[in-house]
């Protein structure tokens, strides 16, 4: 399909980027398979974690001291409290008293980690009687709403659906043009306003107009914006409104997209996201980075919303379902050769 459209580290995309041909994309080194792009995302938290178990457990006794400095290390790698006491239960009940090596602690936590996650990796469904499906995505600025609106048109336009992108980022006319630019890739007609114009405004437009056109799917974005900012949360919570006047069952569906590498954080984020907006359901970007992925876990753990996709990448096929267990693995540094099958390199 497509090669990446964003260069890495750049907050917009190239102006010129439409007219750049695809297929004359220049050579890039051979794409890391995205079980690779996870696990070397997740790298800072898998090592955190299997350096601490190793120097905790290699030839000593499971005690209760043991236990209490597992304890510190999985709270540091931001598994929270909740998580935590459930591993250190489990990995206190397998071997206490006896000796206890590393890889069965790792193992014991990536199961425990995988029972966590499962309930919360939830496929984001559609539902095909609504027609407009309407999407509001959600987040603070630069979490990747914009790539992520990209990369779930690019997958429904490659079944065939028919994509509206409503640009409600009214502020910034790059983040306007940066949906044009992929609109125009990936065939979806984007609605925007003028810039500074009324981004709740532009919702019921948007909706209006999906509807006019018979769109399966409409994404709308959003400006991003702090979630302990008042005046920007009110503002979500007009758009939410607008919308609703546009059709009381919509949005159907509202998406916050968090920045995997932001730790903590992410916690407020989707407690007030989804207080303000309703949120339905988590994507987390940049899992490819240094990411902080243990925070997930304390998410899932936390609020129960569910986890859709996982950003491993800036390309628009760099998104891939999220599944409990290859995210449990990849935090508990299980060996390659555990892995699971690779998906098809794009
Ligand atoms: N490595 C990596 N980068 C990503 C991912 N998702 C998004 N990005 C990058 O993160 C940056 C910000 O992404 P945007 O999609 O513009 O974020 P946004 O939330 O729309 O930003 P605002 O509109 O400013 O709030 C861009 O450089 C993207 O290429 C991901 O999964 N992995």
């Amino acid at each position: 399909m497509f090669a990446r459209l964003f260069g890495r580290g750049g907050a917009e995309p190239a102006a010129e980027a439409p007219e750049a041909p695809v297929e004359e994309a220049p050579e890039e080194a051979p794409k890391r398979s995205w079980w690779q792009r996870l696990t070397g995302g997740l790298s800072r938290t898998s090592q955190a974690i299997s350096q601490g178990v190793t120097d905790i457990f290699t030839k000593r006794k499971l005690d209760a001291l043991k236990l209490e400095e597992l304890e510190d290390v999985l709270l540091r790698a931001d598994l929270g409290v909740g998580a935590t006491s459930r591993i250190i239960d489990a990995v206190g009940k397998a071997r206490y008293e006896k000796d206890i090596a590393p890889e069965e602690v790792r193992a014991i936590l990536a199961r425990e980690v995988e029972a966590v996650l499962t309930p919360v990796a939830q496929p984001l469904e559609i539902d095909e009687t609504k027609k407009p499906f309407v999407f509001l995505v959600v987040g603070v600025n630069g979490s990747g709403k914009t790539t992520t609106i990209a990369k779930l048109a690019a997958k429904w336009r490659s079944e065939g659906k028919k994509v509206v992108l409503a640009a409600g980022d009214t502020f910034r006319a790059a983040a306007v043009d940066q949906l044009k630019i992929w609109g125009d890739r990936l065939g979806a007609e984007v609605v925007a306003g003028k810039e500074g114009a009324d981004a709740a405004g532009l919702a019921f437009d948007a909706i209006k107009r999906a509807r006019e056109t018979d769109a399966d799917i409409l994404l709308m974005d959003t400006a991003g914006r702090l979630q302990n900012r008042a005046e920007l949360m009110a503002e979500l919570e007009k758009i939410v409104r607008v919308m609703k006047k546009a059709d009381p069952e919509t949005p159907h569906s509202v998406l916050l997209v968090l920045d995997a590498t932001v730790g903590q954080n992410a916690l407020q984020q989707v407690e007030i996201f989804g207080r303000v907006a309703g949120v339905t359901g988590l994507v987390m970007t940049k899992l490819d980075g240094t990411a902080r992925g243990g925070i997930l876990v304390a998410i899932a753990e936390a609020h129960g919303l569910p986890i859709h996709f996982i950003g491993v990448g800036e390309g628009q096929d760099d998104l891939e379902p999220f599944t409990a267990r290859d995210f449990a693995r990849a935090i508990a540094g299980l060996n390659e050769e555990d892995a699971p099958e690779a998906a098809p390199e794009s």
